[in-house]
C-alpha cells in the first residue's frame, strides 16, 4: 500500500509535520494554500488527509475535486469552515482537538476583558505618542462586576473559573449546562434575557450554529445593561456587528474588544475606528503552547485513522480507539460482507435493516459495526458508500436502521451479528462471527446453518433437498471451467429448504447462473461478489 498523503494547508506548527513523517505519512506543507480556493481545489484530489486551521474554508465545491480524501483535521476547536454534511455524504471524517487551545483563547477572553476595562490599547498607543494623557483614560474595577457568559462549555467554564478568581460574579447561559455543573464550577445558571440584563461585562463562547448566529441581535443589545462591555472570542457572526456599532455610538455599550469577525481577513469592519473598541487579528490560539498542543493532536488523530482505522474527536463519527480499532476490524469485515450479501440478493426497495449483536460482540462498538453493515447493504446500490456516509445516506431514503444487543450469547458462538434487510418483497437475514482465526464467517442464511468464509466470487443457490442436486450442478460449473474452492451445504430439515454457498476461482456468468437454475431442484441461483 503506497503511503497515504497529507496536505497541510493552514499555518500549522512544524511539529505536525514531523510527526506525520515519524509516522511514514507524506505530507506537503503549504501554509498559504487555504487562502487560494482555485489552486486547493486543483490539488485536493492528490490527498488522503487535509489539516488546516480556520483559514482554509472546506466547501462542498472544495470536497468534489476531493476524491481520495479520508479525512480532514482541523487543529483546533471551530469547524464552521467546514461543510460537515458534504464531507460526511462524500465519507471524509472531520476531526478537531476539542481541548488543545481552550485555556489560551479562555486566558485571550480575559486579557480582552482587562484591555476594554483599562483601555490598555488605547492608552499605550498614547503615551507611545508622546501624549501622557494620564485624565483621559479612567478605567472601570472588575471585582464584584458581574461577568455573563455566553456558552459554558469547555472554554466558557474556563473563563468563569478565571473571573471567579478575579472576584467576579459569574452568571452563565448555556440550555446544556447542567445545574450540578453549574454548583460545580462556582457560577449562576441563568436564561439569555436574566444575563443580558444583569451582566457588566458580556464574553461569548458557543460555537457558530444556526441557533447562535446573531445571539446578540440588535433586539438582544438593546435589552443589554448601559454601559454594558462584550467580549467576543469565540466567532464572527454571533454578534450584529453594525447594531453593535450603533450601540457603541450611541453610548449604550461602553466598549467592545473583538478577535473574530463576520468576514475574516477582517480588512474593515463596522468596529473599527470606534474609540472605544479593541480588536485583534483572530488570535484566540495564537500561543505557542496551543499551537504546538493542537497541530501535535491533530497530527497524531490523522495519521492513528488513516494507518489504523482509529478514530479520535471526530463530529461526524463515534470514536474508535487505537486499541479497539483491531478487535474490531473482523467485526466490521464481517458486519460489511453479512450486509453486502443481503443487498446483492435485494432488488426491491429497501425499507430497514436490523443488525442484532449477541453475545461478546454487543458489549463492542456497535455504532461502528451497524455504520459497516449498512454500508454493506447500500454498496451493491451505491458504490460510493462508506461507514461515515452510509447512516446520512440511509436515513436520507427514508430506510430506518435499528440495533439490537443480547449480551448473552444465545448460540455456539462467542460472538454473533445477524443482519435483517427489509425490503418491498420480504425480509432477507443472514448471521456471522468471527473465529480465532480472525476470518469472518457465515453461519446462518433464512435460519438454516451453513458454515462459509467470504471470497472474492460466489455462488449462492436455494433448492429443494432432494437428492441429484449436487452432481448436477457440480457438473454445470465444472462443464464451464469454473473451479470450485469451498463448497458449503445447510437445510433446514431432512427434504425441506436447502441453501448452497460456494466459492469459485472465476466469475460465474448470467447464462451459467441460467442453467443453474434450469436444475429442478433448484429455485434460486445468485452470483455474489465479496
Ligand atoms: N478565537 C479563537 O481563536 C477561538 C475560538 N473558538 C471558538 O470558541 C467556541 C467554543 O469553544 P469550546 O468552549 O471549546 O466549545 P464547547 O463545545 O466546549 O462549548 C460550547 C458551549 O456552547 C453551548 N451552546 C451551544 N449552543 C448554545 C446556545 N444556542 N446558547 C447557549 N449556549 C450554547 C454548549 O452547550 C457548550 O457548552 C468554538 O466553537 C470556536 O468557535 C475556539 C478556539 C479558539
Ligand atoms: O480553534 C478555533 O476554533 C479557532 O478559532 C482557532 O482558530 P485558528 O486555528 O487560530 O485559525
Amino acid at each position: 500500500m503506497p503511503a497515504p498523503r497529507v496536505l497541510i494547508s493552514d499555518a500549522l506548527s512544524p511539529a505536525a509535520v514531523q510527526i506525520f513523517r515519524d509516522r511514514g505519512i507524506e505530507v506537503d506543507f503549504q501554509p498559504d494554500l487555504g487562502k487560494d480556493k482555485e489552486k486547493l481545489a486543483a490539488v485536493i484530489g492528490n490527498y488522503d488527509g487535509l489539516a488546516i486551521r480556520s483559514a482554509t474554508k472546506v466547501t462542498a465545491k472544495i470536497l468534489e475535486q476531493a476524491k481520495s480524501l479520508k479525512v480532514i483535521g482541523r487543529a483546533g476547536i471551530g469547524v464552521d469552515n467546514v461543510e460537515i454534511p458534504a464531507a460526511t455524504a462524500k465519507g471524509i471524517i472531520v476531526m478537531n482537538t476539542p481541548f488543545g487551545n481552550s485555556i489560551t483563547t479562555a486566558e485571550h477572553a480575559i486579557a480582552m476583558m482587562f484591555a476594554l476595562a483599562r483601555q490598555i490599547p488605547q492608552a499605550d498607543a498614547s503615551t507611545q505618542a508622546g501624549k501622557w494623557e494620564k485624565n483621559r483614560f479612567m478605567g472601570v474595577e472588575l471585582t464584584a462586576k458581574v461577568l455573563g457568559v455566553i456558552g459554558c462549555g469547555n472554554i466558557g467554564s474556563i473563563v468563569a473559573d478565571r473571573g471567579i478568581g478575579l472576584r467576579m460574579k459569574v452568571i452563565a447561559f448555556d440550555p446544556f449546562l447542567s445545574p450540578e455543573r453549574a454548583v460545580e464550577l462556582g457560577v449562576e445558571k441563568v436564561e439569555l434575557d436574566d444575563l443580558l440584563r444583569r451582566a457588566d461585562i458580556i464574553t461569548l463562547h458557543v460555537p457558530m450554529t444556526e441557533k447562535t448566529k446573531n445571539i446578540l441581535s440588535a433586539e438582544n443589545i438593546a435589552k443589554t445593561k448601559k454601559g454594558v462591555r462584550i467580549v467576543n472570542c469565540a466567532r464572527g457572526g454571533l454578534v450584529d456587528e453594525v447594531a453593535l456599532r450603533a450601540a457603541l455610538d450611541s453610548g449604550h455599550v461602553a466598549g467592545a474588544a473583538f478577535d473574530v469577525f463576520v468576514e475574516e481577513p477582517a480588512l474593515t469592519n463596522p468596529l473599527f475606528g470606534h474609540p472605544n473598541v479593541v480588536c485583534t487579528p483572530h488570535l484566540g490560539a495564537a500561543t505557542t503552547e496551543a499551537q504546538e498542543n493542537v497541530a501535535l493532536q491533530v497530527a497524531e488523530q490523522m495519521s492513528d485513522y488513516l494507518l489504523q482505522g482509529a478514530i479520535q474527536n471526530a463530529v461526524n463519527f463515534p470514536s474508535i480507539t487505537a486499541e479497539e480499532a483491531p478487535r474490531l476490524k473482523p467485526f466490521v469485515a464481517l458486519a460489511e460482507k453479512l450486509g453486502s450479501f443481503l443487498g446483492q440478493l435485494t432488488e426491491a426497495s429497501i425499507k430497514g435493516i436490523r443488525i442484532e449483536y449477541e453475545g461478546a460482540v454487543a458489549d463492542m462498538n456497535t455504532r461502528a459495526l451497524t455504520s459497516a453493515a449498512v454500508t454493506g447493504v447500500l454498496r451493491p446500490f451505491l458504490q460510493d458508500v462508506n461507514m461515515v456516509s452510509a447512516p446520512v445516506i440511509a436515513r436520507e431514503r427514508g430506510i430506518t436502521v435499528e440495533e439490537v444487543k443480547r449480551e448473552s450469547a444465545a448460540r455456539d458462538y462467542e460472538s454473533f451479528i445477524r443482519i435483517v434487510v427489509d425490503a418491498e418483497d420480504m425480509p432477507r437475514h443472514a448471521g456471522g462471527t468471527v473465529f480465532q482465526d480472525g476470518k469472518p464467517r457465515v453461519v446462518e442464511i433464512r435460519d438454516i446453518a451453513v458454515d462459509a468464509e467470504f471470497a472474492p466470487h460466489m455462488v449462492y443457490v436455494r433448492n429443494d433437498d432432494k437428492p441429484g442436486f449436487i452432481g448436477r450442478f457440480g457438473t454445470l460449473l465444472g462443464e464451464a471451467g469454473v473451479n470450485v474452492a469451498t463448497f458449503a451445504l445447510g437445510r433446514d430439515r431432512p427434504g425441506g429448504d436447502a441453501i448452497c454457498f460456494v466459492s469459485v476461482d472465476q466469475p460465474v456468468s448470467e447464462e451459467l447462473l441460467r442453467r443453474i437454475e434450469e436444475i429442478p431442484q433448484v429455485k434460486r441461483a445468485r452470483a455474489v461478489h465479496f
